[in-house]
């Protein structure tokens, strides 16, 4: 559903690469957790991803589509909720939504009934008269989620999704989540959190200075670092050394 080929990215006027020849292969139906420290190349990644920025070499297909060279196909059925969530402040929660399904061209019927759905499980359908710039964090982040799945997409990207949730809306983003990968829907989300990552995820990898070091899933992983229990330990220690 997703791949990364050899991909690498520098920000202008840096020799360090953010990331650096990156491949990877995230499969259809899975909840698929990518993981590193601060600055690892997690944001950087995502945003190649969904097309925000050109990879300085490889490419990203989505659905066997090249974001950059068919971006319209590639994001036609792709959620992405980024990292930070001040967005339209000027706009209701509900301006907002209809113009996100606009652009993917929505049918009124789908849209009423996803945002129905969906904004009552994530809690925000009662605040969506309100103006964005009213709205707390943890507000403006349950809206950029709703935004994200009101197109149905087959491929959901979230940025540190949890973070400014409270753990109601973690509960419930994570009950979406396994309901989107039942329906055959592949999640992609970057955490901080290791115990997201064990609760939900297929499979992770691992990432730092811009270098996967480990794909596959956190059994494996642990099998592969002497039986130890605790992936938040596994973590730091192949983080930190
Ligand atoms: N716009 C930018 N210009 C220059 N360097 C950048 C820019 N954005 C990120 N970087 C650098 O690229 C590297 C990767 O950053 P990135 O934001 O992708 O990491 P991250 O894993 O998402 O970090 P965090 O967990 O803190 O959000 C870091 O060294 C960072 O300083």
């Amino acid at each position: 559903m997703l791949i990364l080929e050899n991909v690498s990215k520098a920000y202008y006027g840096c020799d360090k690469k953010a990331v650096d020849s990156l491949n990877l292969d995230v499969h259809e139906g899975e909840i698929f957790g990518f993981l590193g420290p601060n600055g690892s190349g997690k944001t950087t990644t995502v945003k190649i991803i969904t097309g925000i920025l050109k990879p300085d070499n490889g490419k990203v297909l989505v659905n066997g589509y090249d974001v950059i060279k068919e971006p319209l196909k590639a994001k036609e059925k792709m959620g992405y909720v980024p990292d930070n969530p001040d967005i339209f402040n000027k706009l209701t929660g509900l301006e907002f939504l209809r113009f996100i399904s606009d652009i993917y061209k929505v049918d009124s019927k789908i849209r009423k009934s996803n945002i129905e759905k969906y904004g009552k499980i994530i809690e925000i359908y009662d605040a969506l008269n309100m103006k964005i710039e009213s709205y707390s964090h943890g507000m403006k982040q349950k809206l950029l989620i709703l935004g994200a799945l009101i197109h149905e997409p087959d491929l959901l990207i979230m940025d540190e999704p949890v973070i400014g949730l409270d753990t109601k809306a973690i509960k419930n983003l994570k009950e979406i989540m396994r309901s989107l990968s039942k329906q055959g829907r592949t999640v992609f989300i970057t955490t901080h959190i290791m115990q997201i990552a064990e609760e939900i995820c297929d499979r992770i990898a691992i990432i730092k200075n811009g270098r996967i070091l480990y794909t596959g899933t956190i059994n494996d992983l642990k099998i592969k670092k002497d039986d130890k229990k605790d992936l938040e330990e596994i973590f730091l220690e192949m983080t930190e050394s």
